[in-house]
């Protein structure tokens, strides 16, 4: 019945305050009020409904996207919503759109690499939206390899100018969101060239499109690439294709914080590391870190909450069957993803910390731990989107037939989250990242100290590249192992800043004890997950592994009567998760079966196409040559 709590009995059994659970993973307690008041007024107002999108068409779909949009920047305009509030409306209406782009790329592209006076002539058209702009980096031809793009970027000393060209098909600009219908500007990649001469790739504000009427300027060709996976989904996205025919720029529009072009035509490289051209990558790849612990923790709320409504098999005298929460085997899928969901909170908070910190220090030219923070971004990029996405669809599995249902809310998310492990930098392409700083922090480690712990291995693999036919040669040879150990790497990160959080002083009646359990199952899930390494390389004995395996059993017992209240603190609401299996009150079968009527397929008692293909199969007034 509508309006009863059939979970209460669950909500009754937490062992931690609930509310205070729901400021840590908030982050404090205004960030908590600023999710909260935002993600109610969103689900409370009809212009951001959300449940119809597998039912439209594709045109229908993005027009009613650029509704959405409009309507968004109308409430922020209207309501006076400050950049944190906006930040989040845009989150929980809960649609790729070129929003996504101007705000997460275009503008912060500008910021970290523009001058004092680009950033001052182009920020407030931006953050007024007279212009809207998209981050165009990734060709047809190139996208992984930054350095092998083809677009040229040729300095005229004549007219001051970049003569801005698509010299090749495979140079074509190619993904860009918001670029395919939307974007009147993009930042774009090319190779500069000054006097004949190459200086590497850089980044130029082009203007694509007329303020007046849209239509795309001279020598621009622009256009849609087409449908992407999944029905709705990212289709609400018009990621485009892009073509320069010798478009003609000003100089003062290359991004001139790494290097320069004087109007002499004179080429000046800053005395900062040209990797600064690749920043709004490295900005954007710890946002997704957040942005996973969000989407995964959806899935999870789904799928507990489901988990803890579905019964099947196990009925003792006609009594109620097993609640499927209840199922070991259900425990040992779910529980690991839970956990994951807080560590990757965490980790995105300290990510967060780490990004502003050597942001702060490239204000002062002190580029001592750009590295790290490159290998930390890219690699907790890869981590977090590959486990997300993998434990999305877990989390359909986990919900059986009704997992497959759009109703259930899984499908779509796991469309749209998906390229998560591809955007920002390929997953594997990263790690590899990652490796090549491991590498090198091992070299300089010097001959007299040997790495020990979980790094011991690199000496050997260390070993093996300076004996063999060179180091490049050593690492691509080694690129599997590699990529493994960059994994193992970036664990060792996961698990020691869960850790640490766990030092912090944090309120609430068995708050701090709940954290406590999510973590050892995330650091023993992993064990347990990895325990052929750990025991070929002498790390744990056998014993210790079986020790692990029954502490990670009695851990999902302490979980199983705190799951419920663990999801709840994510303070999702039921139009957020856009999800009938998940549902607050667990009123899950008369949801099931009232939009199932829903369906435009159940407009007509008899389908159309009855009459002109199924009765005459029927009344067998089809003859075929074999009959
Ligand atoms: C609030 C936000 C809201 C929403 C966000 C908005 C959008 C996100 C949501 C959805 C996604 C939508 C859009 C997606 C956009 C995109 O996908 S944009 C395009 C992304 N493309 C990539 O990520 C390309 C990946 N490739 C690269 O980054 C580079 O090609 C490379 C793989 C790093 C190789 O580069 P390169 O060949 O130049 O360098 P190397 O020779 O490998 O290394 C040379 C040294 O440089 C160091 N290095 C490399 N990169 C960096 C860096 N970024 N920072 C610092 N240092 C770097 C590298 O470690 C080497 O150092 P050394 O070993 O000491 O020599
Ligand atoms: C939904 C979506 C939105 C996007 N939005 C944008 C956008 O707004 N702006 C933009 O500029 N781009 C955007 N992109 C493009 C995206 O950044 C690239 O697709 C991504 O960087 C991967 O590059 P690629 O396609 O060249 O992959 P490839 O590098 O071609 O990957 C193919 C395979 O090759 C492997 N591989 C590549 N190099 C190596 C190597 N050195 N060693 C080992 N294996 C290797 C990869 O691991 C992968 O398995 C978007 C992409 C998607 C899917």
């Amino acid at each position: 019945m509508e309006g009863v709590d059939h979970l209460a009995h669950e909500r009754n059994k937490s062992e931690f305050d609930v509310d205070a659970m729901k400021i840590v993973w908030a982050g404090s307690p205004h960030a908590f009020d600023v999710s909260d008041r935002i993600s109610k007024l969103v689900a409370s107002d009809p212009g951001f409904r959300k449940d119809n999108r597998s039912t439209l068409s594709r045109k229908e779909l993005f027009k009613n996207t650029l509704r959405k949009a409009a309507y968004a920047w109308k409430t922020i305009v209207d309501l006076r919503l400050s950049e944190e509030e906006a930040a989040k409306l845009r989150f929980y209406v809960d649609e790729p759109a070129f929003t996504d782009l101007h705000w997460g790329m275009f503008i912060p592209a500008i910021k970290g690499q523009g001058t004092e006076e680009q950033q001052q002539k182009w920020l407030p058209l931006a953050y007024k939206m007279q212009i809207i702009g998209c981050y165009a980096q990734t060709e047809l031809g190139h996208g992984s390899n930054v350095q092998g793009l083809e677009t040229t970027a040729t300095f005229d000393p004549q007219t001051d100018e970049f003569i801005i060209h698509s010299p090749t098909l495979t140079s074509s600009k190619w993904w860009p969101g918001g670029l395919g219908k939307v974007a009147t500007h993009a930042i774009a990649y090319a190779r500069l060239i000054v006097g004949g001469r190459e200086h590497g790739v850089n980044g130029f504000i082009v203007q694509l499109r007329s303020l007046e009427d849209h239509s795309p300027l001279l020598g621009i060709t622009v256009g849609d690439i087409g449908m992407k996976f999944g029905n709705g989904a990212y289709n609400t996205m018009d990621n485009g294709v892009l073509r320069f025919d010798h478009v003609r720029i000003p100089r003062n529009q290359m991004l001139m914080r790494v290097s320069q072009v004087t109007c002499e035509g004179k080429y000046k490289q800053s005395d900062v590391p040209r990797q600064l051209v690749y920043g709004t990558m490295v900005y954007v790849r710890q946002t997704i870190v957040a942005d996973a612990s969000c989407a995964l923790s959806r899935a999870v709320c789904i799928a507990t909450r489901y988990s803890a409504v579905r019964r099947q098999f196990g009925s003792q005298n006609g009594g109620p069957e097993t609640q499927v929460i209840d199922y070991k085997t259900q425990q040992s899928r779910l529980f690991p993803l839970l956990a994951s969901a807080y560590a990757f909170r965490f980790i995105g908070e300290w990510l967060k910390w780490l990004y502003a910190d050597v942001t702060q220090r490239l204000q002062a030219n002190d580029f001592s731990t750009l590295p790290e923070a490159h290998a930390c971004t890219a690699g907790l990029k890869s981590l977090t989107t590959t486990a997300t996405a993998d434990g999305i669809e877990e989390c359909r599995k986990l919900c059986g037939g009704h997992g497959y249902l759009c109703s259930s809310g899984l499908p779509e998310l796991f469309a749209v989250y998906v390229p998560a492990c591809t955007y920002e930098g390929d997953n594997t392409v990263l790690l590899l990242q990652v490796a090549r700083f491991l590498m090198k922090t091992v070299s300089q480690l010097g001959s007299s100290k040997k790495p020990v712990g979980t790094i011991a291995y690199m000496t050997r693999v260390e070993h093996l590249m300076q004996c063999r036919c060179g180091v490049q040669r050593g690492f691509a040879e080694l690129s599997v192992d590699l990529v493994e150990a960059a994994v193992a790497h970036c664990q060792l990160i996961v698990v020691s800043k869960f850790i640490e959080k766990l030092q912090q002083e944090i309120p609430g009646k068995g708050v701090k004890q709940q954290l406590e359990v999510l973590c050892n199952i995330y650091a023993l899930f992993l064990l347990h997950k990895h325990q052929g390494d750990f025991l070929s390389t002498g790390c744990i004995t056998p014993k210790h592994a079986a020790l692990a395996n029954d502490e990670l059993r009695s851990l999902y017992s302490q979980v199983r009567p705190n799951a419920i209240a663990l999801v709840d603190a994510f303070n999702y609401t039921d139009h957020y998760l856009g999800s009938i299996l998940g549902c607050y009150d667990g009123n899950v079968y008369p949801k099931l079966y009232e939009a199932a009527w829903k369906d435009p397929l159940n407009e007509s008692v008899v389908p159309d196409g009855y009459h002109q293909y199924i009765r005459p199969l029927l009344k067998q007034e089809i003859r075929t040559a074999r009959l």
